[in-house]
């Protein structure tokens, strides 16, 4: 079952502001990153998805339940850590994660010890019994972060998690949001309007710009699709482009470089032959990687940081 599905979803404030409009896409379990830049709908999604808003046209099903109609079902599976700083700073990290696991309807044993092991999962655990208010802002990010794991969700729904981090934090805080992908078994949707530093940890990616969709796919889809072999040879470049092409092969030639298409892993072995049936002497032979970024530069200028 996807974790979310929308069809057609469209989101108007005021009857004035088009937040989101036309968007269609479901995604898998796993580490899925939402990207766009700041404006771009990505809040607005992610309050769709926990029944906060009201689609002013199609629909939104997340784990399969509508948000607004079995809001409670959804609110006990989801975990929600929201963007800016929402946290009360007279209180104890520890006493606030508590009474957020009591509000998810722990009984209060239960909810003191989750709280405990959560703070410690988000790596807390020795100031848990500090004020909120003299943390710095990782620290506050993490508390954040406990409260949405506090109740053991299925699915966390973290906006722009690495806000106002600098570069150490922001990693510090990626690699958390990725061990609990991995270690916890949870799924993770992840906002940033930055998709160079959200990539390495994710499984896929939905960009949207200006409310729609751009892009919704596997990171495996999108970077094995898109390798390939680059090779250099001494002379006859154009023979071998064509005979490469004969064959199926997507091929462009620049001079004495050809670049071809790694559709699958015997595209090497063919043209190691056909270079030896032509006679040719290869000078170089490279696979080239994409990285997820190159395959976001052809959108709208401006439309997904990389
Ligand atoms: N309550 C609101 N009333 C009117 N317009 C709104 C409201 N909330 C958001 N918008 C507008 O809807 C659009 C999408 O905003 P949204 O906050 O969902 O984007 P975002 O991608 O999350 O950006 P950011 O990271 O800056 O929050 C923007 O044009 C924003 O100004």
């Amino acid at each position: 079952m996807p974790l979310i599905e929308t069809t057609a979803l469209e989101k108007r404030y005021d009857n004035r502001v088009t937040a989101l409009a036309d968007l269609t896409f479901a995604i898998e379990p796993g580490v899925v990153g939402l990207v766009g830049v700041n404006g771009a709908g990505k809040s607005t999604l992610i309050k769709l998805a926990l029944g906060l808003l009201e689609p002013t046209g199609g629909q939104v099903r997340v784990l399969g339940l509508d948000p607004i109609a079995d809001g409670d079902r959804v609110r006990a599976r989801v975990g929600y850590m929201p963007e800016h700083d929402c946290l009360p700073p007279d209180m104890i990290a520890a006493e606030f994660v508590t009474h957020m696991a009591r509000v998810s309807g722990l009984p209060k044993a239960m909810a003191r010890e989750r709280a405990s092991e959560t703070l410690r999962h988000v790596g807390l655990y020795e100031e848990r019994y500090r004020r909120i208010g003299g943390y710095s802002t990782g620290m506050k990010q993490r508390v954040k972060l406990a409260q949405a794991l506090v109740h053991d969700p299925e699915l966390l729904l973290l906006d722009e998690p690495t806000n106002g981090l600098d570069p150490a934090g922001r990693r510090a805080m990626l690699d958390l949001v990725h061990r609990i992908g991995t270690d916890f078994g949870i799924s993770v949707v992840v906002c940033s309007h930055l998709l160079g530093e959200i990539e390495r940890i994710c499984t896929s990616l939905v960009a949207i710009d200006a409310g729609r969709l751009l892009r919704s796919a596997t990171l495996d889809s999108m970077t094995q699709a898109r390798d390939m072999l680059m090779l250099e040879i001494d002379e006859n470049a154009e023979a071998l482009s064509a005979a490469l092409t004969q064959q199926g092969l997507e091929v462009r030639a620049d001079k004495r470089v050809l670049l071809v298409r790694m559709d699958d892993e015997d595209v090497y072995d063919r043209i190691r032959d056909t270079i030896a049936d032509l006679d040719l002497s290869l000078h170089r032979l490279e696979r080239q990687r994409h990285q997820v970024a190159d395959l976001f530069r052809d959108l709208p200028e401006g439309a997904v940081h990389v």
